[in-house]
């Protein structure tokens, strides 16, 4: 199949190479001249793991190609995917200019059959609009057909997720659309993937669905975590035992300092308003919101305990990064935190092994080290912002000789409390 992906991003990227490592040929189209210049010498622009391979071994036979020539992808492509991004705008509703202008362009270009399908995370009645602007552009009528088809790929795990998905969703209309789209997942669905075929409006809503289901266990477990630190017990523990009813299940019970990246956040504001626009209160998805607010801000009142006067104080922080594998810092909690430090007047060292890049272009006055060792030297607290891996191996008695003062903030519960205090460390974590 001869595919376009329009937006060369996290999931036009992710996408693209998948789809062409599944034996489709592949354009990737993309308005920023820099990151296709890029993507043309294999420089990628985001960090994912197993992506570089993937994308060399496909460029290097063309089955995936690289251009700004937007005209050039769709007229030479049977299927358009759509993948541009849709960040929340003033009023915290999805911005979707972006993928009204590839519609326009795809009415003004398109020069025969086309299925048109829409990636990216966009509210209910987007699919429709899409549909309206591709007939207003076109010349001479030409037939087309629309589907929905988001995307639930994580950062960090994005190629697994869209190679092994728990589930392909797809909102369409019509056999002949039905049937391409099938075909092309078919590497996937061989795999007893189910694809789930579904009206449009109903795709659309399962993507924020999905993300706010997974945001309100996560705020949740935050607010029994708030409640553990103050009548005892432990968060670890209770997600645990809750997660073993299977009705439950353990994931996205982890409680920490509130969820970031580039979906959660913005996806679970686009659904009040959606809500908000239809009369509808969303009282739930308020109180998930606020209560991350809140969780995001708690980090700092923690390290408020162990240093209570932060002026001229050197906190170190390991993990920059939304979450472990990725240097995403869309909306990441260590924004907040560093925010409100700087203000206390604290100076701050930093270490993340991905995110240190992209963080460089969000703040000022931050020292970055090589390694986490380095980062903690002569500080009076360490805080644990992002539960990289490698974290969790290190010297810590190592850590503490090069600590002005063995305080630990955790903000992930990467460490037991037990041994923490029995290597000499002033610890505090969450919920626990
Ligand atoms: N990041 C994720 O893990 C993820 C997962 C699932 C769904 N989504 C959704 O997918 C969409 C894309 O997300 P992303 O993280 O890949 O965004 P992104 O910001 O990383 O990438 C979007 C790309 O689209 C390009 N673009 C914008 N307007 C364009 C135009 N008119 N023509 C051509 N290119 C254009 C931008 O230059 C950019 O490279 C969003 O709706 C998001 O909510 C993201
Ligand atoms: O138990 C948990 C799980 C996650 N998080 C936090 O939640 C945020 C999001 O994590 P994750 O879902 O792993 O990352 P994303 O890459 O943002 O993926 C989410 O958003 C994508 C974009 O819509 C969807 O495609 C994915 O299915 C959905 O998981 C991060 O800040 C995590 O630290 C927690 O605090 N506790």
């Amino acid at each position: 199949m001869k595919i376009c992906c329009i937006g060369s991003g996290y999931v036009g990227l992710v996408a693209g190479t998948c789809l062409a490592d599944m034996g489709n040929d592949v354009i990737c189209v993309d308005s920023n001249k820099g990151k296709i210049d890029n993507l043309k010498k294999g420089i990628i622009p985001i960090y994912e793991p197993g992506l570089k391979d993937m994308l060399e071994r496909n460029a290097r036979v063309r089955r995936i190609t690289f251009t700004t020539n937007i005209k050039d992808g769709i007229q030479k492509s049977d299927v358009i995917f759509i993948g541009v991004g849709t960040p929340s705008d003033l009023n915290n509703c999805a911005d979707i200019s972006a993928i009204i202008s590839v519609a326009e362009s795809i009415g003004k270009y398109m020069n025969g059959y086309k299925v048109i399908v829409n990636k990216s995370t966009a509210p209910v009645g987007t699919l429709e609009k899409i549909g309206k602007v591709v007939k207003s552009f076109q010349k001479k009528a030409i037939r087309f057909d629309l589907a929905s088809n988001p995307e639930f790929m994580r950062e960090g795990e994005a190629i697994k997720d869209f190679t092994n998905p728990d589930r392909i969703v797809i909102g369409v209309q019509g056999e002949k659309a039905k049937k391409i789209m099938e075909s092309i997942y078919n590497g996937i669905s061989r795999t007893d993937k189910p694809i789930m075929f579904t009206d449009i409006r109903s795709a659309e809503l399962i993507k924020y669905a999905s993300n706010a289901m997974l945001a309100t266990r996560i705020s949740f477990m935050n607010e029994l975590a708030q409640l553990c630190e103050k009548v005892g017990g432990d968060i670890k523990e209770i997600a645990k035992g809750t997660g073993l009813d299977s009705r439950i299940g353990p994931r996205f019970l982890q409680a920490g300092i509130g969820y970031g990246g580039s979906c959660f956040p913005k996806d679970v504001n686009a659904l009040i308003q959606i809500m908000n626009e239809n009369g509808i209160d969303a009282k739930i998805l308020t109180a998930v919101n606020e209560v991350n607010e809140q969780q995001k801000r708690s980090l700092f009142e923690k390290i408020q305990i162990l240093v209570p006067k932060m002026k001229n104080k050197k906190i170190a922080i390991w993990g920059l990064a939304f979450k472990p594998k990725t240097d995403d810092m869309r909306d990441a909690p260590s924004i907040t935190l560093i925010k409100q430090l700087q203000e206390a007047g604290a100076q701050i060292n930093a270490f993340d092994p991905e995110a240190m890049d992209n963080a460089k272009t969000i703040f000022r006055g931050i020292k970055y080290y090589d390694d986490p060792y380095s980062a903690v030297k002569n500080c009076d607290a360490l805080v644990i912002v992002t539960e990289w891996n490698e974290f969790r191996d290190l010297d810590l008695k190592k850590v503490k000789r090069l600590l002005k003062c063995p305080n630990i903030v955790d903000g992930r519960n990467i460490y037991e409390p037990k041994d923490m205090k029995e290597l000499g460390f002033h610890y505090l974590c969450v919920g626990r």
